[in-house]
């Protein structure tokens, strides 16, 4: 597993008023699809292209198109679903799957009420978006769905990881495939509750409100 860690002061500024418990849900929105367009232009440099020919105004030259078969985006619902228009708005050819996964908060088990995924994912580029990796144990679960249907080259594209579950997804994932973690910040820890210190709060809630 590689970890890439965004270092930019427009990220650090975003997050500081994301992590502030008075932002409000309009807020907190429009600053989590902020942050997620900064994060994939990082998330995205080794996507495959393929070279094709374009005529300018002035002569034909020789550009590049994003290859076939096309990146798949994959939100994991709900917070993930901040994070998806950016996402694609940054790559607009991208399609995407979904996965609807909820963290039971008395076993911590990730436990998945939806799974909507292209039968073979071989010689696919992935991209899970959700903004936090507590316990790893949802990422890790999402990163097995993908390479269950062939992925191997996935890239999960995160606001906050604890390093707690940076370790577990680093030896879920072995030598099973490759995955890269794209952040804007590793965070101290989990607390007793498993959620991430300083952190930002619940996600979910904080985008969507409690259900
Ligand atoms: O790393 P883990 O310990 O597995 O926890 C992380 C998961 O918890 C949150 O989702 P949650 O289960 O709260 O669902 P929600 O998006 O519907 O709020 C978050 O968006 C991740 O999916
Ligand atoms: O800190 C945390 C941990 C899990 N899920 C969240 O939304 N926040
Ligand atoms: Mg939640």
């Amino acid at each position: 597993m590689r970890l890439h860690v965004a270092d930019h002061p427009l990220v650090a500024h975003k997050l500081s008023v994301l992590r502030n418990k008075d932002t409000s849900s309009p807020t907190f929105r429009k600053l989590v699809d902020e942050l997620v367009t900064l994060l994939a232009y990082e998330a995205t440099r080794d996507v495959r292209t393929e070279p094709v020919e374009i005529e300018t105004p002035v002569t034909r030259t020789t550009g590049v198109k994003i290859a076939e078969p096309l990146p798949l985006v994959v939100p994991i619902l709900r917070a993930g679903l901040g994070m998806l228009d950016g996402m694609t708005r940054l790559m607009p050819t991208a399609e995407v799957g979904f996965l609807g996964m909820q963290r039971d908060e008395t076993t911590l088990e990730a436990v998945t009420y939806a799974n909507r995924l292209p039968e073979d994912l071989t010689g696919r580029q992935c991209f899970l978006v959700d903004p936090m990796l507590a316990t790893g144990g949802t990422l890790v679960a999402a990163i097995d769905y993908l390479f269950a249907r062939g992925a191997r080259d996935v890239t999960a594209v995160c606001l906050l990881a604890a390093p707690e579950g940076l370790k577990v997804v680093e030896e879920a994932v072995g030598d099973r495939g490759d995955v890269t973690v794209v952040v804007a910040a590793v965070d101290e820890r989990l607390n007793e509750k498993a959620y991430i210190v300083p952190g930002l709060g619940d996600a979910g809630d904080r985008l969507y409100g409690v259900v």
